[in-house]
Formats: C-alpha cells, structure tokens, sequence
C-alpha cells in the first residue's frame, strides 16, 4: 500500500485527481469504478477544471458506481446518479451511454444486482476503484458484519450510515433504509484501488482499517489483503497512521 499524506482537503483532492488523470491518459478507454458521498468531490472538481483546459478527455472512459439507494429515482436529487450528474459527468466528455449507476428503482433487486455483476464481468472488469470509507469503517454500502464474499447484494444501512447520511436530507425519515451495493468481492477484484479520507472524524476509522486485524467488523481492511492499494489523506484523516509509524510519500 501506498499512503500519500496531503497538508489539507484542497490538496488530497489534487493527488487523488493527478492518480485518476495518469490512469485515464495512460488508458483512455479505462473503466472507472466511482464514488460517492463529500470525500471524492474534489478530486471530481478538479477533473473537470482539466478537462475544461483541455488537458484530458473521458471520450473512451466507462464508468461504474459503487451503489446507489433502493427505492430512489435517478432523477432524485439524493441519488447517487444524480450525484455523478451533476458533480462530474454532465461537465466532461464521458459518452452517457458509457457511465453506470444501478438503478435504485429495480423492481427485482436481485436481478438489478445480477445484471451489474455481468456489467461490469462484460466491461473486462474495473481498472480504478475509487473509494471513500464510512466511520464505521464501511465502503460502498458494506456494512460491518457483510460476508467479504459478497458481489453486488441489497443491504439494509446501519443507523451509524443512515445518521452519517441525514445530512444530505431534509429529515433523517427521508434516507432510505436499503441501498444496492458493489459487495467486497467486486471491490477486490478491481486493479487498483485508491481510497480517499478526509477529517479528524475519519482518522480512528483509517487506523483501524489500516493497521489493525483483518475483520468483517470493519469491511474496509479488506483492502489490506489488495495487491495495488493507494490511500490519499489528509493529515487530519492520516494522523493516527502517522502516529503509529506507517511510512508516507508526499
Ligand atoms: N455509500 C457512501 C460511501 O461510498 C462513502 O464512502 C461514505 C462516506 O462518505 P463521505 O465521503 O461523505 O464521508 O458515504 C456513503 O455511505
């Protein structure tokens, strides 16, 4: 694993974003697992200010997102393809056909989550994963206590998500209870992995995910068993790895 330590949000955006650039200009026809929630906003905002000098295109990239809530409409302004809407792809050159959210409106979960495995099966798989980390130390909607054998699944969140998420609501009553999810095992199979943190309140999450045991209690250190993993932190998120030793670059 590679840890990048960032004096602040501004500037872990910019590494994140510079990693996503040298992946999308090296393979232009690279398929991008994307991610929601505030962490990876900025490296998004900082893609499309290249993008708007010029300096890289999406016209070959796909894309799949990670998750999305079930009962919302894409069009809802909470969802998690709206989110991709209007933080990156309606600014770039990313062909529509090409980006893939699942739908939170799947009559039959289980065949929407069939379906996306194929997808992204027929895709030749991801090449760049990118993920945030809930505090319970979740990634995607992978909860703690979620089987790390898991493809794509329906999971019901946890009240620390569901608490973690009324922000972005106007009552907590209006956050869905279940979201599809990518499972671990997605995850896992991706190349390579860049997980972005962000914030004191991430930082005992970070550490546990990152130098203590393996465990389904926190899904995110399945990562430590991924051959090609990059972390990008800022000090604050990265302090308790920094205090406990772990080298750094940057
Ligand atoms: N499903 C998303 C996760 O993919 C994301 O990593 C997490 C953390 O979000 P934030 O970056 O806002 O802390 O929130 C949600 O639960």
């Amino acid at each position: 694993m590679r840890v990048y330590c960032a004096e602040n949000y501004e500037a872990m955006s910019r590494r994140a974003a510079n990693i996503i650039s040298a992946q999308v200009i090296t393979k232009p026809d690279s398929v991008l697992g994307l991610a929601t929630g505030g962490t990876p906003v900025g490296a998004y905002r900082q893609l499309v200010e290249w993008y708007k000098k010029g300096d890289l295109s999406f016209a070959e990239i796909r894309s799949v997102n990670l998750d999305e809530y079930y009962g919302l409409s894409p069009w809802h302004e909470q969802s998690y393809r709206y989110f991709m809407q209007s933080n990156l792809f309606d600014h770039i050159d990313i062909r529509p056909e090409n980006t893939h959210v699942l739908n939170g409106l799947a009559d039959n979960a289980q065949r929407e989550c069939e379906r996306y495995n194929q997808l992204i099966h027929d895709l030749g798989g991801i090449d760049l994963q990118l993920l945030g980390m809930g505090h319970n130390g979740h990634i995607a909607f992978n909860e703690p206590g979620d089987d790390f054998g898991l493809e794509t699944h329906l999971v019901t969140l946890t009240d620390r998500t569901i608490d973690a998420n009324t922000r972005f609501f106007e009552r907590r009553e209006d956050v869905p209870r279940q979201a599809l999810t990518m499972g671990i095992k997605n995850i896992m199979r991706a190349r390579r992995i860049l997980m972005v943190v962000s914030g004191a309140d991430k930082a005992e999450a970070v550490y546990q995910a990152f130098c203590g045991r393996v465990t389904r209690d926190v899904p995110a250190s399945v990562l430590q068993l991924h051959p090609d993993v990059t972390l990008v932190g800022d000090r604050d998120a990265l302090s308790k790895l920094l205090e406990a030793g772990v080298p750094v670059c940057g």
